[in-house]
C-alpha cells in the first residue's frame, strides 16, 4: 500500500508551549486513520501542519510522498472548524458558493448532495436542518473536487446522538468508496467503530500506533476455569509448557488468564491442553477494549 501522508520528527512550540514533540505518522491509501488522544494532546496541531495551514517548528510532511503542493492540496478534503453556511440559503446554494470558492463545478456539487444524502433536501434552507444534516452538508463541502484524501477535526463533536450516528455511517461510507480518511476524535468508542489504524496521543507523544484491531488483540486474554481447585497447579504446569502461551496470572477466584500469541485461538488452546492431559471447566475470552488500553497508554 502506498503512504498517502507521511509525517516525519514533527515538533511545535507554540511560545513556551511543546505541543507536539517529534511525531512520526504513516496513513496508508485506503486506510481510516484515527488520531486519538485527550483534550490538548496535540491532534488538531497535527492535522493543521499536516494540512499546511500551522507551521511545524520542526519535522517534514510528504503528501503522496512528496512535498506538499498546492497540486496535493486539491487531493485532500478538509474539516478543521464547522464552515460558515448562511442559515437562509438552501444546502445548494451554500454549496454553490463554497464550490466558487474552492474552483469545484456544479456537477460537484451535486455528487456532493447525492453522497452525504441530502440531494432531497439540497433546496430546504440550512436554518432547518437538524444537527446531523448541517455537519452532513459540512462534509459534503469537504468532498467538493472529488478529493482521495479527508482530514476530519472531530466530525461528531457537538452532535445530539442521531447526528453522531448519521456521520459515522457517512464516514464509512465515504471509506468503503476508497477514500483515505484521516480522523481526530477524543472519543475511544468512535474509533473503534470508524477506523482500521489508530494513533494514540498524549501531550504531543505518540503512545501507540497500528491497525485498530491488532493493537485489540495484542493484549486480549483468555480466562480458564480449572476442573477442581486441586486441579489449579496441574493448569499452570501445562500453560507453561506451551510456548505459545505468555503471562500466566492466576486469579483471586482460582481462575488463570493468559495471553496468546497473535493468530492463536482459545479453541487451539484448548487443544493443547487436552495434549496435556487437562481438562477445563471453563475457556473465555475477554477482549481488553481499546479503552482500558487508552488509559493505560496515558497514564489515567
Ligand atoms: N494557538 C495556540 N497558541 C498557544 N497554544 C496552543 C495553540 N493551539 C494549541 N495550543 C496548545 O497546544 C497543545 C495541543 O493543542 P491541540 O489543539 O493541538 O490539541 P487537541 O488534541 O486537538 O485538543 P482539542 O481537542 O482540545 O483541540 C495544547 O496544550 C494547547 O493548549
Amino acid at each position: 500500500m502506498a503512504a498517502v501522508l507521511e509525517l516525519e520528527n514533527l515538533t511545535k512550540h507554540y511560545g513556551p508551549t511543546t505541543a507536539l514533540r517529534g511525531l512520526n505518522l504513516q496513513v496508508e491509501a485506503g486506510s481510516v486513520y484515527g488520531l486519538l488522544g485527550p483534550n490538548g494532546s496535540g491532534k488538531t496541531t497535527t492535522l493543521g501542519i499536516a494540512l499546511g495551514v500551522l507551521r511545524a517548528s520542526a519535522g517534514t510532511v510528504r503528501w503522496f510522498g512528496q512535498a506538499p503542493t498546492p497540486a496535493s492540496r486539491r487531493r485532500i478534503g478538509a474539516l478543521l472548524e464547522t464552515p460558515n453556511f448562511f442559515p437562509y440559503l438552501s444546502a445548494r446554494q451554500n454549496l454553490l458558493l463554497a464550490a466558487e470558492v474552492k474552483g469545484a463545478d456544479a456537477k460537484s456539487v451535486d455528487e456532493a448532495l447525492e453522497a452525504v444524502d441530502l440531494a432531497q433536501r439540497q433546496r430546504d434552507a440550512f436554518s432547518g436542518f437538524s444537527l446531523g444534516m448541517k455537519q452532513r452538508l459540512a462534509l459534503a463541502s469537504t468532498l467538493l473536487g472529488n478529493p482521495e484524501v479527508l482530514v476530519l477535526d472531530e466530525p461528531t463533536n457537538g452532535l445530539d446522538p442521531q447526528g453522531i450516528a448519521e456521520v459515522r455511517t457517512l464516514v464509512q461510507r465515504l471509506a468503503q468508496q476508497g477514500k483515505t480518511i484521516l480522523l481526530a476524535s477524543h472519543l475511544l468508542d468512535e474509533i473503534e467503530k470508524v477506523c482500521t489504524h489508530v494513533a494514540v496521543l498524549q501531550r504531543g507523544e505518540l503512545r501507540a500506533a497500528g491497525p485498530v484491531s491488532s493493537i485489540l488483540n495484542a493484549t486480549d486474554r483468555v480466562l480458564l476455569r480449572p476442573s477442581s481447585a486441586a486441579a489449579l497447579p496441574e493448569l499452570q504446569q501445562a500453560l507453561s509448557h506451551i510456548p505459545w502461551v505468555s503471562d500466566i496470572k492466576p486469579a483471586p477466584d482460582g481462575s488463570v488468564s493468559v495471553v496468546l500469541a497473535a493468530g492463536l485461538s482459545p479453541a487451539e488452546l484448548n487443544r493443547a491442553l487436552f495434549a496435556h492431559n487437562v481438562a477445563v471447566a471453563g475457556l473465555e475470552m475477554r477482549h481488553r477494549s481499546l479503552e482500558a488500553q487508552f488509559l493505560e497508554l496515558t497514564g489515567k
